[in-house]
């Protein structure tokens, strides 16, 4: 008669009619050597969590031969584990509460499946499975190569974001990520009913710095700029390069009589930009071009237009200056 388990995973009717009816006593002795062989751990524990079957990759897991292992609680085994250090890794300073915690998962569903990772560094993925009787069958199989394409693939992701969202040149938030950031930014001021201020930034006469020292030194005549910016915003305002020789910067919080401030101090520090011999006396300047919120209502792509208009105003008054928007001057 072929093996039909009567009660499905779990609940299998070992007794006459169930999974054994019908097997050879040489096909039993197969499947226990086929237990053996296997690099999957196979263990059994009765309702009252004692170990008493184990092949030997599940042994292995507590760091223990099947002869070793059988008979021993589960918590024996961890407490084993805990004490030699071998098998699985148990990261804590207090056994008794990781045990106390443990219990409380243990035992709670009649399947659960879970990683846990080994001090050899290897990584296991364990299920557990209840039976109607109370016992525990538990299987693991070895993923520590799985693991570690997860791990490669996250770094990879995390990577590809990054390069995403940075510009090249200067490692500043590229135009999509600034618009992105500072989107985010005029959304929680607008809530909180507060102001924010947008700047729109451009190098003066950029083409005669890379008409006349070349391209790698206007490159690096950028990359200072951006120092020299970053260095004076805070940490929570925004700044981005919109591209070529464009930057923007969304400051959070701040009214028309800061953002001018703000402004003028990133002016004067570009200015004052030490570029180098190479340069010999180079003073590339900037201008500025600003819009602030006031108040409620006021939308991202209204601050950037309202900038731009700023900006070519202080272009035409002959730029290295900052020009504020208003109704009335533009
Ligand atoms: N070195 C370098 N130059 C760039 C880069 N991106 C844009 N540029 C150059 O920036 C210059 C911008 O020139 P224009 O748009 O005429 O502006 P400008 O010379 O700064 O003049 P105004 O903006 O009117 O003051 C061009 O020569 C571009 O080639 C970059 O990544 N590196």
């Amino acid at each position: 008669m072929p093996c039909s388990p009567k009660k499905g995973p779990g609940g299998i009717d070992c007794e006459a009619g169930g999974i054994s009816a019908g097997l050879s006593e040489k096909t039993l002795r197969l499947l226990l050597e086929a237990m053996e062989i296997t690099a999957d751990g196979i263990g059994i524990f009765d309702p009252d969590d004692r170990l008493i079957f184990s092949n030997s990759a599940n042994a292995a897991l507590f760091g223990l031969t099947p002869q070793q292992a059988q008979g021993k609680t589960f918590e024996e085994l961890v407490r084993h584990c805990y004490r030699e250090h071998v098998g699985i890794n148990i990261e804590t300073d207090d056994i008794e509460q990781w045990l106390a915690m443990a219990h409380q998962k243990r035992r709670r569903h009649r399947y659960r499946s879970f990683q846990t990772d080994m001090l050899d560094g290897r990584w296991v993925q364990l299920t557990e499975q209840l039976t109607e009787g109370g016992e525990m069958f538990t299987f693991f199989t070895d993923i520590t190569e799985q693991k570690r394409i997860e791990r490669k693939l996250e770094r990879l992701t995390a990577k590809l974001s990054t390069q995403a969202n940075t510009d090249d040149l200067t490692g500043i938030n590229n135009r999509r990520n600034f618009l992105r950031l500072a989107q985010q930014e005029v959304s929680r001021c607008r809530r909180a009913g507060r102001d924010c201020a947008l700047l729109v930034i451009d190098v003066d006469f950029f083409k005669l710095v890379n008409d006349e020292y070349g391209h790698q030194v206007g490159d690096c005549v950028l990359c200072n700029i951006t120092a020299a910016l970053s260095k004076e915003l805070r940490e929570y305002d925004v700044l981005g390069r919109l591209g070529g020789e464009e930057f923007a910067a969304l400051i959070p919080e701040n009214g028309t009589v800061q953002a001018l401030e703000v402004a003028e101090r990133l002016r004067k520090a570009v200015v004052s930009i030490d570029h180098g011999e190479v340069c010999d006396g180079l003073r590339p300047t900037i201008s500025v071009g600003l819009a602030v919120s006031e108040g409620a209502g006021i939308a991202l792509d209204w601050l950037i237009s309202r900038a731009d208009q700023a900006l070519y105003r202080a272009k035409n008054a002959g730029r290295n200056c900052c020009v504020l928007w208003s109704d009335a001057g533009n």
